[in-house]
Order: C-alpha cells, then sequence, then structure tokens
C-alpha cells in the first residue's frame, strides 16, 4: 500500500490474482487504471477485493470437497505447479480418447482446449495408455489416493515423499510424477467410506456382468471427464469389471443373477471404467479370430464382439421359445466341448431346426432308389437317377392263387418290367396282364429276393389246431385217436391193418364183413373201458406222397412199419420226415418178427440213425415188435397207440356242427358221388347242409366202415357220405352250415373261385404254348427242343437251367416243360410223350414202369451224372433241328494245258493236278488268280471216250456248255456240294 493507496500489482499479489485479472475487474467496476503499476484508492481496493472473492483462483489445488474444474481456470501458470498441470494433463488425456472409446459413449466430454498442458515428458506417458482399446489401464499400480490438500503458497518445499505418501496432508505437496495422479479428484475422502456395492448389474451389453472393485476407483478417476469429476454431487462411480457372461447359465445371466458372476475371475481383470460398458476385447478365453475386412483390427473386434454377443442373446430367446431345451444344449455342446466358448461359437452357427423340419427333411418313405442285384446296368443307371417315393419290399408274401404280372408286380413291389424282363430270360413270354401260377409267382418273388408262403401251405400247418375253434373250449371231450399207418414197400402195412381189423372188427360183427371207406375204428379194451382207435387206411405206394401226407395232416398218431428183416428203407425215412414234419408222434411197429431173418435190435439201431431212439434205449420213441401173420403184440400196439393218444390229450367238441377231411372220394356208379369224410371236430348228422371243398352235399346217408348206417358222426369217426353234388378231391375239407341257403352260397362262391383258379391255370398252360406259337414258329424259323428236367436235388436243377439259357438260342429255343427234383416217374414219361420232349435225367433214378412207359410211348430219356456232358447232348440235340447246310468239298486241281476249238466253242485239254475230276462236279476256272468261271462240268473225256472221273496224273478233255474262253494255263479247281449238319459253335460264329 502507498498513502491509502494501493497498487494493482499489490492487490494481485494480495489477491493470488494476475494482474490483468485485476486489471479486468477494475475495468469491469469502472475504476480507472492503466497498468498493474497504477495505483487506486483503498476504498476501490476492496470493491476489488469483494469482486474477486467470487473469482476462480490461480490454483486449483484446493482441499475438497470443493475441486476446482474450470479448465479455464486450470491452466498451468508456471513448471513450478506440477499439481495443475498434472490435472490438465489427465483432463485432456481423458477427452482425447479415440471416438469409439466407451467413455466418450457414456459421457461425451468437450475436451477443454486450453487444458492442454505444456509438453513434457510426464504428460505424454500419461497420456498414451487410455487410447489405446482394449489395454487395460493399469489401475493396480496406483494405489488409493486420498484427497491432497491444495497447495497454498510456494510450492517448491514440496518434497517427493509427500508425494509418495497416501497418508493424506493439509500441506501443500509438490508432487512428482507418479504423483500426479491426483488421487483427490478420483477418490474423495468422502467416498473412500462409500459402501462399495458387491451388486453386478447388466451394461448395454446385456451379456456384460458387472462387479465393483475397488481397485478400479483410481482408474475411474483417471477416465472420467474433468467436468463429470468436478461434481461435488458426484457420486463415486464405480469401477466396473465386465466380465464374460457364463454361457452354460443363460437362464441366469437373463434374470440378472449375480451371485455366481461375481465370483468369476477368470475372464481377467477390470478392463472398462464406468457404465455402460462393453466386454473385454483381449479376455483371454475369447477365441481368436481374424479380423474383419476393411475394418480396424480394434475395431472390428469389438463389433465383431458385439454381434456374437448379439447373436448369442437372439440364440437364447430362441431357446427359451423352443419347446426342447435339450437340443439347444446338445448343440452347444456337441459344437464345443469348453461350455465357456460355447456362447461365441453358438452364435456362429445356423439356429438348429425345429424338430419338425428335422423329421421332414428325410421323410422315411423316401428313398434313394437301389436296384437288386438283378437286371441290366442301363436299368440301374435309370434307377440311380431318379429318387422314388417307395415302399419297403415286403419280405414276405401269401399267394393263394394265381395272379397276374401285374399284381405280382404290385405285390413285390418291384416293376413290372422287371417281372416281365425276368420272366423273359426264364423263356417265359409275358404281359403285364397274363396270369402266372403260383409256382412261377413264387420263382419270380424269390428271385427278388421275397419268401412265398401260400395259402395252402399255411392251411397245412392249420389243419390240425384250426377244427377247434375258441366256442369248443367249454365243451371239449376226449376223443379216439386218428391213426396212420405208414412204412416202406411190403414192410406189412396192410397185413397189420387187416390183422388189426380182423382181431377187433370182424371178431365182432356177424360175418366179419367189412368195406374199404379208406378209414376203419376198432374197439380197444383198455385200463377196463371201451376204447376206439380210428385207422386210415393208406392207398397203395403208387400215391403213397400225397395221401401220406395229406394222412399226417387228419392224423393224431403215426404207426410206423417197419419189417424187421428189411429194416429202414426209403420210403421209412419219408414217412419219419412226413410225421416229423406235421409234429406227429411216432409208435414204430416192428414188422414180421415172426421170421427167422428178423433183427429188431438192427431196425432200432437204423431209426435211431434216423432220430428215433427206443425207450428201452433211454430215449422217447415207442417201438412194438409185431407180427401180422401170427398177431404177435398187436394188443400192446393198441395199447401203445391208447397211452400216446393219453399224452396227446385228444379232445374235441361233438355239440356243434361238423367239420372235418375228405379222407377218399369217388363217384359210385349206383350211387352217385360217395365221400369218406373224417370228422374232427362236431357230430356229422343226416341231413346237414355242408360244402366239401368247393361241394354243396346235404348228407343222405352215412355209413360206416361195418356198413352199418349212422345217423350221426362224431369227432375222429370216419363215416362214407352219400348227398354230395359232385365228387369232392380226398384232402378237401368239408364244413356243415346252418342253412342249406348258406352252404349253397358259399359253394357256389368256391366253387366259382376255383374255376377262376383253373381258367388261370389252364391260361398259364396256354402262355406257355403261345410262347412257342411264337411269330417265328409260325414262319418255320423257330424250332424247339422240348425238354423234362429231372435232377436229385433242387440245386442240381436250377444250375442245370441256369446253364441251359447259356446256350445260343436264336433258332432253336429250348423249352423247359418241367424241371424238378426227383426221380423219373411215369407221369413224366407220359407228359414227354404228349409233348415231344425229352427227359433229362441228372443224378436221378427211373421209377418203376417209366422205363417200360419209355419203351411203350418211344420216349428219349437221358441220363447224366455230369454236367457238360448234359450241355454236350442238349447242343447235339439242339444242332440236329438246325437246317443243313451245304459246303463245298474239294476233289482236284486240273491245269489247262491246250484249247481244242469245236464247233460249238471249245474244249480244254488238261491234266490233273492232284485229287481227282468227275464228271457233272463243279469248277471254278482260275486265271492268275482270278476266278473268271464257276459252273457245271459237262463232258469229260479221256481220249475220246466219255469217262466219269479222271484220276491225278492223266490228260482229259473238259467241256462246259456256258463257257469256252479257256486259255492255256488256267487253273481248274474242281469241288462238289455236300450238305453238313451245322453245329450251334458254328452257327453262333
Ligand atoms: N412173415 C410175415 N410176413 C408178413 C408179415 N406182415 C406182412 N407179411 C407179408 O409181407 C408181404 C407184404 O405185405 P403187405 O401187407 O402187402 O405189405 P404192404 O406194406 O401193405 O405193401 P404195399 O401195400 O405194397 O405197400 C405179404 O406177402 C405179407 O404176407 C408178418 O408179420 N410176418
Amino acid at each position: 500500500m502507498n498513502n491509502g493507496k494501493v497498487r494493482i500489482y499489490e492487490l494481485s499479489r494480495e489477491l493470488d490474482l494476475d494482474n490483468k485479472d485485476i486489471l479486468a475487474i477494475c475495468e469491469r467496476l469502472s475504476i480507472a487504471v492503466k497498468s498493474h503499476s497504477s495505483t487506486i484508492t483503498e476504498s476501490d481496493a476492496e470493491r476489488i477485493r469483494a469482486a474477486a472473492s467470487g473469482a476462480p483462483k490461480r490454483s486449483l489445488q484446493k482441499p475438497p470437497p470443493k475441486p476446482k474444474q474450470k479448465p479455464n481456470l486450470t491452466k498451468p501458470k508456471a513448471p513450478n505447479r506440477p499439481v495443475r498441470k498434472q490435472q490438465i494433463l489427465e483432463v485432456r488425456r481423458h477427452q482425447s480418447s479415440e471416438p469409439n472409446s466407451p467413455e466418450k459413449k457414456v459421457s461425451p466430454p468437450q475436451a477443454p482446449k486450453d487444458a492442454s498442458p505444456a509438453k513434457s515428458p510426464s504428460s505424454d506417458d500419461l497420456r498414451q495408455p487410455p487410447n489405446r482399446p482394449g489395454r487395460p489401464n493399469k489401475p493396480s499400480v496406483r494405489p488409493p489416493q486420498k484427497p491432497v490438500p491444495r497447495p497454498t503458497g510456494n510450492t517448491n518445499g514440496a518434497s517427493s515423499s509427500g508425494a509418495t505418501s497416501s497418508e493424506p496432508s493439509d500441506q501443500a505437496v509438490p508432487v512428482s510424477k507418479p504423483q500426479i495422479v491426483q488421487p483427490k479428484l478420483v477418490s474423495p475422502p468422502s467416498r473412500t467410506q462409500a459402501p462399495r456395492p458387491k451388486v453386478a448389474r447388466r451394461s448395454d451389453d446385456p451379456d456384460a456382468k458387472i462387479p465393483v472393485t475397488e481397485v478400479g476407483r483410481s482408474v475411474e478417476a483417471q477416465d472420467k471427464p474433468a467436468a463429470l469429476k468436478a461434481k461435488p454431487s458426484l457420486k463415486p462411480k464405480p469401477v466396473i469389471e465386465v466380465r464374460r457372461p457364463k454361457p452354460s447359465s443363460p437362464t441366469a445371466d437373463e434374470t440378472g443373477a449375480t451371485d455366481t458372476d461375481t465370483d468369476d475371475t477368470s475372464s481377467g481383470g477390470p478392463v472398462l471404467v464406468g457404465a455402460p460398458r462393453r466386454p473385454d476385447v483381449r479376455r483371454p478365453s475369447a477365441p481368436a479370430r481374424p479380423p474383419k475386412r476393411g475394418k480396424p483390427r480394434g475395431e472390428s473386434e469389438e463389433e465383431e464382439m458385439r454381434q456374437r454377443a448379439s447373436k448369442n442373446a437372439t440364440k437364447k430367446r430362441r431357446a427359451q421359445r423352443l419347446d426342447d431345451d435339450d437340443d439347444i444344449e446338445e448343440l452347444e455342446a456337441g459344437l464345443s466341448g469348453d461350455s465357456s466358448a460355447t456362447p461365441i461359437s453358438i452364435s456362429l452357427m445356423r439356429p438348429p431346426k425345429p424338430k419338425s423340419h428335422q423329421s421332414q427333411a428325410k421323410p422315411a418313405a423316401v428313398k434313394s432308389r437301389s436296384m437288386p442285384t438283378r437286371g441290366g446296368s442301363s436299368r440301374n443307371n435309370r434307377r440311380d437317377r431318379k429318387v422314388e417315393v417307395v415302399e419297403d419290399k415286403p419280405e414276405l408274401i401269401i399267394l393263394t392263387n394265381g395272379l397276374t404280372v401285374h399284381e405280382l408286380a404290385q405285390e413285390i413291389k418291384e416293376p413290372e418290367t422287371e417281372v416281365i424282363k425276368f420272366l423273359f430270360f426264364k423263356g417265359i413270354a409275358t404281359n403285364i396282364n397274363q396270369t402266372l401260377d403260383i409256382p412261377t409267382a413264387r420263382m419270380v418273388a424269390e428271385a427278388f429276393d421275397i419268401q412265398v408262403e401260400t395259402a395252402e401251405a399255411e392251411s397245412e400247418a392249420k389243419k390240425t389246431t384250426e377244427m377247434i375253434d375258441e366256442g369248443d373250449l367249454e365243451n371239449l371231450k376226449q376223443r379216439p385217436p386218428v391213426v396212420t399207418i405208414m412204412g416202406h414197400v411190403d414192410h406189412g402195412k396192410t397185413s397189420l391193418l387187416d390183422a388189426i381189423r380182423e382181431a377187433k372188427v370182424a371178431s365182432g360183427e356177424a360175418g366179419g364183413i367189412t368195406q374199404h371207406i379208406g378209414a376203419y375204428h376198432v374197439d380197444v379194451e383198455h385200463e377196463g373201458d371201451n376204447r376206439q382207435v380210428v385207422f386210415l387206411d393208406t392207398p397203395g405206394h403208387e400215391a403213397f406222397t400225397a395221401m401220406r401226407a395229406r394222412g399226417t395232416r387228419v392224423t393224431d398218431i403215426a404207426v410206423l412199419v417197419v419189417a424187421a428183416d428189411d429194416g429202414v428203407r426209403p420210403q421209412t425215412i419219408e414217412a419219419i420226415s412226413h410225421a416229423k414234419a406235421a409234429q406227429v408222434p411216432i409208435v414204430t411197429a416192428i414188422n414180421k418178427v415172426d421170421k427167422e431173418t428178423a433183427n429188431p435190435d438192427r431196425v432200432k439201431q437204423e431209426l435211431m440213425e434216423q432220430g428215433l431212439v427206443p425207450e428201452e434205449w433211454g430215449g422217447d420213441s415207442i417201438m412194438v415188435p409185431v407180427s401180422a401173420i401170427t398177431g404177435e403184440n398187436l394188443d400192446l400196439l393198441l395199447e401203445m397207440l391208447l397211452l400216446q393218444a393219453e399224452v396227446e390229450d385228444l379232445h374235441a367238441n361233438p355239440d356243434r356242427l361238423a367239420k372235418g377231411t375228405v379222407i377218399e372220394a369217388n363217384l359210385d356208379k349206383a350211387r352217385g358221388p360217395v365221400a369218406t369224410l373224417l370228422v374232427q371236430n362236431g357230430t356229422l348228422k343226416i341231413g346237414d347242409s355242408m360244402v366239401v371243398g368247393s361241394v354243396f352235399g346235404k348228407v343222405r346217408a352215412m355209413l360206416d366202415d361195418r356198413l352199418n348206417r349212422v345217423e350221426a358222426a362224431s369227432p375222429s369217426f370216419a363215416v362214407e357220405v352219400l348227398g354230395l353234388n359232385d365228387v369232392p378231391q380226398a384232402g378237401d375239407e368239408f364244413e356243415v352250415f346252418k342253412s342249406e341257403k348258406e352252404a349253397r352260397a358259399i359253394a357256389d362262391s368256391r366253387a366259382i373261385d376255383q374255376r377262376q383258379s383253373r381258367l388261370q391255370q389252364a391260361m398259364a398252360s396256354r402262355r406257355v404254348t403261345l410262347n412257342t406259337l411264337s411269330a417265328q414258329a409260325q414262319e418255320g424259323e423257330l424250332k424247339e427242343l422240348n425238354i423234362l428236367l429231372k435232377a436229385d436235388v433242387q440245386g442240381s436243377v436250377e444250375a442245370i437251367l441256369a446253364s441251359l439259357q447259356q446256350l445260343p438260342q436264336d433258332e432253336v429255343q429250348i423249352r423247359v416243360l418241367m424241371a424238378a427234383p426227383g426221380e423219373i416217374s411215369e407221369t413224366d414219361v407220359d407228359l414227354a410223350a404228349a409233348s415231344g420232349a425229352v427227359i433229362i435225367g441228372f443224378n436221378t433214378t427211373l421209377a418203376p414202369g417209366a422205363q417200360q412207359a419209355s419203351d411203350r410211348l418211344g420216349v428219349d430219356i437221358r441220363d447224366y451224372d455230369i454236367i457238360y456232358k448234359l450241355l454236350e447232348d442238349i447242343e447235339g440235340a439242339m444242332e440236329g433241328l438246325l437246317e443243313p447246310e451245304l459246303v463245298a468239298e474239294d476233289l482236284g486241281e486240273v491245269e489247262v494245258r491246250a484249247v481244242f476249238p469245236v464247233r460249238k466253242g471249245a474244249v480244254a485239254g488238261c491234266y490233273v493236278l492232284s485229287g481227282k475230276v468227275t464228271r457233272n462236279c463243279k469248277i471254278r476256272v482260275m486265271r492268275n488268280g482270278t476266278q473268271v468261271y464257276e459252273g457245271n462240268l459237262d463232258s469229260l473225256k479221256r481220249m475220246r471216250d466219255d469217262v466219269k472221273e479222271v484220276a491225278s496224273g492223266f490228260e482229259c478233255g473238259i467241256g462246259v456248255d456256258k463257257f469256252s474262253n479257256w486259255q492255256e494255263g488256267d487253273r481248274i479247281e474242281a469241288f462238289k456240294m455236300v450238305t453238313k449238319r451245322r453245329t450251334l459253335a458254328g452257327r453262333s460264329q
């Protein structure tokens, strides 16, 4: 002061203001001053003091809670004010962050231009880190700072120790570079006590979880805009640690669950300050991905991360919408074994299709058609190119009758063309409307790997059980056993049956007269009861197979007759097979034990080889040594049959309409159609309306085997029935119906079916005929070789047929009338004779009578045991059917040595070089290697005489009517045309 005057610069020093600030105040207060050396009155000085008291001071280092944040007031005035300079540096560093920095997004500050500090190494160091995206802000190197009191007055005395100390101090602190972190602004003391919420909150990134850590607070203060930091009332911004959401717990993430997330430290330390935050793009667990094109690496990573997060959120929402979360989880698990990485991986994947789409993607019915092994490659190629909706091929079809090619193709799910093609290769020309019989249809189906069962076979298997219905179960009563006698020829079947009948039937009948009706029932005393056994009388051996097969279907027990002196023979084995196939128990009668040569033990031994082990040898097969002549053990045999019947537990319901089987049938001249019916269930009565096969009948009369008229026939009894409209076939089933009308309707229906079947068979037969009468045959171009093939086994048959197909059949066609395993029978000879066929046997024998028949009918029977010999003969036979061909046969060679003109022309004087030349032979005149004539030799002379031929080494004269241009040196080739049998091989060349 000076005489009540105060100079401006003194006042500025007093007020710690710049002179120009004082001058400005003076100007504002209209105090006339010129410079800082001007004087003013004390009163003006007071006014200035008062005015200056509201103005900001040059230093911002004032104690909290009143931080000075105005940039224009924080401009450093001198290097000795590092605190202010560092404060400004801090503000500038933050404001100068890159545009994409999250800080700017959160609170876009306006960087104060005047806050730029003077360039200094320290400021440079501090400026760099925050501007690098993804780079940690090094919060850990900055200890939590406490407010530093604003330095007052001289700051030169500031020591570095004070700067590094974390203790609060009221003294001015000359801050060295590390201390410039201005902890006061970042963490005011009042805020250090603030509770630190442990609640993670969601940032803009829905997946980010934001726990709070104390460490990050200093970082927050660093990065916060200065204007924001200056707000006294500003609550402490928590340092936010962005953690990756747990991919395996999307639900918790969605609901903001925090208890688990706050403990997760695997994703790295704090990376961003303030909220909202973005995820740390540098977290270690994030998969390394190449930056996208056209974008800076950091930016692309950030964008990619954002997209991933968005996709992930979308994915989760989709997953929640889907009912089946398991699919999503499975997909996620399948995509990445590391659950921590699944969110990103999932987001990059196509979302799983809904299940409905998946099921439609590969419908079961649609498949690429693969061809069977048969057929040409062209067909396969065609099929491979198209995808069809096909049904699965059946493994088994059941045929009840013949069917057309079209129907069969539908059954086996194959194109008609394939069936037709297959049959064509088998030598059967068909079209889709032609009917195939069951064997042919079976052959076709089996060629396409489909098994075939016929209704007939099915009924055979069920025959014994189908006779009893469920309704019969309550009324079942014991019935006599039905017994069939089987065995080899002359082993005594008839004798045994007669012996039993005579002993058990005739004895009780007047005169002992019985009638052959194909079945007999005998009375047997068994354990005090009068029991009965019904025997089916098998026909003669010529029809043994069919009737025995039928017999076993209706038979409860089979009596196997084996002659004790002959043992097991082929028909014995066949009978065993039939019985076993029908699951009929066998009781063996070892017959003729009365003979001296009888050896029952040998028979038993042989039977053991066939699987029948006698009881006395530890097996379960009943074997009774009997004699039909002496009657020995006949009672024992019957006893055994009844015991076996008890084991079989045979029952039927007599209280119902009858069902059964035809045993025999014939047309009696006096009585009309007659059939022996075996009642297998129910009771057959006079007047019953029945259907037998396809024949209607009304029972007019019934006779038993003792010529007794009977009114009713109970189960297991066989009766001869009169009253049928037609003769049924043995083996047909019969059934009684309640009303005649119903029976007639069913019979008519069956008759129609049967006629249709016959018609189909006839058409099938005619089809073969049509095949032979092809156009070529009609024109005489096609010849046929009819063959009837019999072989030992089916495999041989097929092999031979396959070989025959290999033979060329362009002109001569092989027509196989029948090919089957088995011996050559008399019937085969008849068929061959009727068809003009040759019988080919392979490893088989002739049935009795077949040879005589073939001799009588002139049928050629060829037997082979080597297949190539068979084929050779077949080929020879085919060649025999080929038209013979004319071939030139050389005779000799003649040289012309002189030409003699004659009246009509010229004759050649020749010399026979080789061979011979004959009159009327054919010649070729060759001149210099060229043929100049070919024709007949008309005159041949030796000397002046006509001769028939001239041999080699002699001269001769040759004249030709149509050729006289002879020249010396001509060569004459003499030859003749002969017929030769053509061969298949030659023709085929
Ligand atoms: N010694 C003796 N001879 C018997 C016996 N049984 C049958 N024979 C004789 O054996 C021969 C054949 O008897 P069949 O009863 O005709 O034999 P089969 O098995 O019925 O013959 P096929 O009807 O042709 O199959 C006859 O000459 C019988 O006399 C027996 O027990 N002892």
